[in-house]
């Protein structure tokens, strides 16, 4: 379990010190996969840099398993940077695929067949076996990632962080990245703690995430849990966007914007309470998408029918969230 506490951290400049992380408070829980998402300059380096012990905040504190790391020095420092790995994008360009998977284990003193063997498990693990021998200039960037985080788990590491892993990847290539970091926590029981500017990888592996704006988190907590909440800006970047138009929404006595998460509430239960309480409920916009595995909607409804108030009460009792859209410019298109 990390914990950072109410840590800040600034720069100097030639004007202004530049404040990176204003009071940025995290609980990032063991065997978790934690996305810290943010735009460019919003502070997620920083914040990954602290958390890695790689820069002292200012002020607070970060904590692994409760033991505060700010004032350790010396040996106790490199114990504690021992049980955590940073994903490094800079592979050696002159040795191979595996033989950058096994620099930190010819460091530490793993030799012979462990030391083949445990190559050949993370090669597995990253997909890449079948390239142990190539070097990484014959490598998709991509596929450099992966190597990147095999070598990184190389050490065992009870956590792992990654630094916007998918900057700078193909679109395509950039999920096979996410699959290895979602694979390092499911099979090796790492705590993945990545950066991204990309709400995407949030939604495609994060289990928790939080919001840094200009060096502040504006909200954290578990992605299916924030979906529903009205008003969550994690959920408004994460979810499909709803555009409808004014003339759209008036042939209807009433709109209202509903989520729904998981098989059964996104393929049964619009059909089942327009059945139930005879409404029609028209989806005018908004659409479907994935979180992992789980589906989840966002659509905008068109509401018509004398039991409509029973049929949207009956939907908010079965699990999903029901919310009225403004006639702001930000919902409807004119
Ligand atoms: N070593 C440094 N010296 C001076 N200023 C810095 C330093 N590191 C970061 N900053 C500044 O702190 C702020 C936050 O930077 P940081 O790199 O943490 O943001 P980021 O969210 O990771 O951005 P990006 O997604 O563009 O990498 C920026 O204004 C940046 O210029």
């Amino acid at each position: 379990m990390i914990t950072v506490e109410n840590i800040s951290k600034s720069f100097a400049s030639t004007g202004a010190p530049v404040v990176a992380l204003r009071d940025v408070s995290l609980a990032v829980g063991a065997g978790s996969l934690y996305g810290v998402v943010g735009s460019a300059s919003a502070g997620k380096s920083t914040l990954a840099r602290c958390v890695a012990l790689q820069e002292r905040p200012d002020r607070g504190v970060v904590r692994y398993d409760g033991l505060n790391t700010t004032a350790l020095e010396g040996r106790r420092l490199r114990d504690a940077r021992r049980q955590l790995a940073v994903v490094d994008s800079r592979l050696q360009p002159e040795r191979t695929v595996a033989g950058n998977v096994a620099a930190p284990l010819e460091r530490t003193g793993v030799e012979g067949p462990q030391r083949r063997n445990k190559v050949g498990s993370l090669l597995d693990l990253v997909g890449l076996s079948k390239r142990a021998a190539q070097l990484p200039a014959e490598l998709t960037e991509g596929q450099r990632r992966r190597v990147a985080i095999a070598r990184a788990l190389a050490v065992q590491p009870s956590v792992l962080l990654a630094d916007d892993p998918t900057h700078g990847v193909e679109p395509d290539d950039a999920g096979s990245v996410l699959t290895v970091l979602d694979r390092a926590r499911a099979e090796l029981g790492a705590t993945v703690l990545l950066t991204t500017q990309d709400a995407g990888t949030a939604r495609r592996i994060c289990d928790e995430v939080a919001l840094l704006e200009r060096g502040v988190v504006v909200e954290s907590g578990n992605v299916l849990g924030l979906l529903g909440k009205p008003g969550s800006k994690i959920a408004d970047e994460l979810l499909p966007s709803v555009e409808t138009s004014r003339s759209e929404m008036g042939r209807y006595d009433r709109t209202v914007d509903t989520v729904l998460i998981g098989f059964a509430a996104v393929g049964a239960l619009l059909p089942e309470a327009a059945g139930r309480f005879d409404v029609e409920l028209a989806t005018i916009g908004g659409g479907l998408t994935r979180f992992g595995d789980t589906p989840v909607a966002r659509f905008r409804l068109g509401v018509r029918g004398q039991r409509a108030d029973a049929a949207l009460a009956w939907i908010a009792e079965h699990g999903a969230s029901v919310s009225h859209p403004l006639y702001g410019l930000h919902n409807v298109a004119a």
